[in-house]
């Protein structure tokens, strides 16, 4: 029997659907969604947060903060100096010890900068934070970053905000195979099938957002990953039969007396 748990440095999970905060359309609809996608870990990025308009509402002032592990993230960060300054921010405000390192290096794609990544992890690996980077979907530099003794890696499945589900299978079931650390798939889950083909492929979570908050309804369709997350994983864990070119009949007639 495998581990049914998500373990990620010292923490520890039940679920392993990773939800993101942003783009709901109200703060009711997204803390029902939370509550029925029954992740217990949200990420947000630390830029957004209205640090400076306190009195504004803050989606996080709704929740429960007991209930779930806070992962800020470095969204908006250009340059590894900019995201340890974000992450650095968010430490200090007691938020978490774990930090998503997300250093977009281009604005149309919004794919990740490779070599300011790396950068951004040795830092924050040297400061002691859990580490946690958004990368493309390239084996190597899943690699290298698991060398430096990252926590985990969240290769994209296709552009953030894409819906276009997982672009390169094989590519990602590459990274998965020689893991070392949790592999969480991250960005461009369109569907509930997208997150299970993820979770089937072997990854060991799914982060999302887009998907549920620009979902015509949200709250059912956060409900939908949680399970689609599940099946995936009790597929994965249950190993599928290989896909075979000819047919092979579900009932064999071997054996049986012919009249
Ligand atoms: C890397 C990144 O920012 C993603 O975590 C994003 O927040 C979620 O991507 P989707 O909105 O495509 O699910």
């Amino acid at each position: 029997m495998t581990n049914q748990m998500l373990s990620i440095g010292p923490h520890t999970f039940k679920s392993r659907l990773l939800l993101g905060t942003g783009k709901f359309p109200d703060f009711e609809v997204q803390k029902e969604a939370v509550d029925v996608s029954e992740t217990e870990v949200l990420t947000f990025a630390v830029r957004r947060m209205n640090i400076f308009e306190p009195h504004q509402p803050n989606f996080l002032e709704m929740l429960d903060l007991e209930k779930y592990t806070l992962l800020p993230n470095t969204a908006g960060a250009a340059t590894a100096e900019e995201a340890v300054r974000i992450a650095r921010l968010a430490k200090a405000s007691g938020l978490c010890d774990m930090i998503k390192v997300e250093v977009i290096g281009d604005a149309k794609t919004l794919l990740p900068d490779p070599l300011e990544t790396v950068k951004a992890c040795e830092i924050l690996l040297e400061e002691n934070f859990i580490v946690l980077p958004y990368i493309s979907d390239d084996v190597l530099l899943a690699k290298r970053l698991q060398q430096l003794g990252v926590h985990a890696v969240m290769p994209g499945a296709s552009p953030i905000g894409s819906g276009q589900g997982i672009i390169n299978p094989l590519n990602l079931s590459f990274i998965i195979e020689q893991a070392s650390v949790p592999v969480i798939v991250d960005a461009g889950i369109g569907s509930p099938s997208d997150a299970a083909y993820a979770m089937e492929l072997g990854a060991d979570g799914v982060l999302l957002n887009t998907a549920v908050s620009g979902a015509k309804h949200p709250i059912q369709m956060a409900q939908a990953m949680k399970l689609a997350i599940e099946a995936g994983r009790l597929g994965f864990e249950a190993g599928r039969i290989p896909a075979k070119k000819y047919a092979t009949a579900s009932s064999p007639m071997d054996g049986m007396i012919t009249i």
